[in-house]
């Protein structure tokens, strides 16, 4: 899966306009934002409409409601999915959520140009994910200190030892993500984390994403040491996306808000 879609950006990147520079935006720190977290534990809660495993995973979408909803029940950060092919998110999103919340906002797609780095500097994102997977390790860090003279942050995201060691030989990134999605089997297990983060360089912080779903989950990523989560569908598949940020902080019962 993951080959196809880096097929499908590489044809998309040849086709690649760089949209007019919007009106400056103030760029937020997401390293700050989780060093400082609201709870015990940093949370980047994503805007997310469909994935290729899950297919739509929400129907009624309307993502700067969505975003404001984070905001107000005080996310750390947002991470917006501009793919359009396999995710069904959009760079429009992105711009949208990004004049109307004042917290970091971190573009989340296939990184695999530097173009698309320019890119995301121009529709605003504060922060994009560069994928271990995806890049060798020394582009990787190429395009990680392009996006930091652009003014723009860095997520590292590795889904295993061996992408983390091969990074680290390189460079270590300030803000590492675990996927806890295999890649292959596309399941999810909180356990790769706890895995893979005994590799992590001590100046990183850790983000621990994907299959995040109850408060044992968070309980778990924060005893291995995560020191984020970065949380899409649990949010997604409640009414109110705010109300499942209560939910899994267990600031409010499961039972009174689903629906
Ligand atoms: O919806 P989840 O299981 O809570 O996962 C969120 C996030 O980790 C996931 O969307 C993600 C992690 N890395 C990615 C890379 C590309 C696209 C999507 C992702």
């Amino acid at each position: 899966m993951l080959s196809n879609i880096i097929l499908q950006k590489k044809k998309e990147v040849e086709n690649l306009h760089l949209p007019e520079i919007q009106q400056e935006v103030e760029r937020k720190s997401l390293f700050y934002a989780l060093s400082n977290p609201n709870r015990s534990i940093g949370l980047i809660a994503e805007v997310k409409k469909a994935s290729p495993s899950k297919g739509v995973i929400r129907k009624d979408f309307n993502p700067v409601r969505i975003a404001i909803e984070y905001e107000e029940t005080r996310a750390d950060a947002i991470s917006v999915l501009t793919d359009e092919t396999f995710f069904q998110g959009s760079m429009e999103y992105l711009m949208e959520i990004k004049k109307t919340v004042k917290l970091p906002v971190l573009r989340k797609d296939f990184i695999i140009d530097a173009k698309q780095i320019a890119q995301s500097e121009r529709i605003g994102a504060d922060a994009i994910l560069l994928i271990g997977e995806v890049l060798e390790p020394v582009q990787l860090h190429e395009y990680y200190c392009e996006a930091y003279e652009r003014g723009m942050e860095s997520l590292v995201e590795v889904h295993s030892r061996e992408t983390l060691e091969q990074v680290c030989k390189c460079f270590s990134p300030k803000l590492l993500g675990i996927n806890n999605r295999n890649l292959k089997t596309f399941e999810t297990a909180v356990s790769h984390t706890k895995e893979i983060i005994q590799d992590a360089p001590s100046e990183s912080l850790v983000v621990s994403e994907s299959g995040i779903h109850f408060p044992s989950d968070l309980e778990e990523i924060q005893k291995f040491g995560a020191r984020a989560a970065l949380i899409g569908e649990a949010f997604m598949k409640v009414e109110s996306p705010g109300k499942g940020i209560k939910q899994l902080f267990g600031e409010v019962p499961y039972a009174t808000t689903t629906n």
